[in-house]
């Protein structure tokens, strides 16, 4: 059968490409809320939830930044070691895996996002130039200057949620983290690995799976706020 001009132009499959088939994007974001494909610098909106996360505030940073200020304790837009660490405990990670996991964090992003051209021995990540931090094999979520992109969060279910529509369980994770792999990209696969390996273990439900609302959560910085209060509670 003859594909149509107009339908080459609209079409989201191409029958030559089966993975286009296997992982369909959404062509109905705009009847959930508006401009799904403009990038957001503050907020991180999805269909259930048109204007972001409403008692989060953004204070003027990007998604990317909220992202990561929810680690710098004092405020004044460094995070260092010792803060990550402080912010890994609050969620709930024990002193170990937090020391562990706070230091590789700063190790990997204190480089890229420097102040002047000499890398610091304390390892403070500057929030102010965190987008520097980006790395490939990423969901495409985060854009190259730190806003968040709904039609690419979106995409993450509609490409790899088969089971549910709104959460993906262990297996879809890890398809998407395989299927957002670029190639000659080793570091940027394992880091996007370990992020979402780490997002699993402190946000998974009962039944085993990562919600899409823990995932928006993730972006803008609001999951670490929520996981912080209840584990306050337990304490
Ligand atoms: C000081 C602490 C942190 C810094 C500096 C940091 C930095 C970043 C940066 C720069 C990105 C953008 C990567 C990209 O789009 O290519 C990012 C994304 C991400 N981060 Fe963090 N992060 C921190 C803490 C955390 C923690 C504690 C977790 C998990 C619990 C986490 C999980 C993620 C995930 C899952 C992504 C999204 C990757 C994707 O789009 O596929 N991050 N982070
Ligand atoms: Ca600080």
């Amino acid at each position: 059968m003859a594909i149509s001009d107009d339908e080459v132009a609209m079409a989201t499959v191409a029958p030559l490409a089966p993975v286009t088939f296997q992982r369909p994007v959404r062509s109905d974001l705009e009847e959930f809320f508006p401009k799904p494909y403009m990038a957001r610098a503050m907020a991180a909106p999805d269909t259930e939830h048109p204007d972001g996360t409403p008692d989060h505030k953004a204070a003027g940073m990007s998604v990317l930044q909220q992202h990561v200020a929810f680690f710098d304790q004092n405020d004044d837009g460094i995070v260092y070691p010792w803060e990550t660490y402080t912010g890994l405990r609050d969620i709930g990670l024990n002193v170990i895996f937090a020391a562990i996991v706070g230091l590789a964090f700063n190790v990997v992003f204190s480089y890229p996002t420097r102040k002047g051209s000499l890398p610091n021995l304390l390892l403070p990540v500057y929030i102010e130039n965190v987008h520097k931090g980006k790395h490939p094999s990423d969901s495409g979520t985060y854009d190259t200057e730190g806003r968040y992109l709904p039609v690419n969060f979106e995409n993450m279910f509609s490409k790899y949620g088969k089971t549910f529509p709104d959460k993906l369980t262990l297996k879809e994770l890890w398809n998407m983290t395989e299927g957002n792999q670029t190639s000659f990209d080793l570091l940027g696969w394992i880091l996007e690995k370990v992020e979402w390996a780490l997002v699993y273990l402190i946000a998974k439900d009962d039944e085993g799976c990562l919600s899409k609302e823990a995932m928006r959560g993730l972006f803008d910085g609001s999951l670490f706020e929520k996981l912080a209060k209840a584990n306050k509670k337990t304490d």
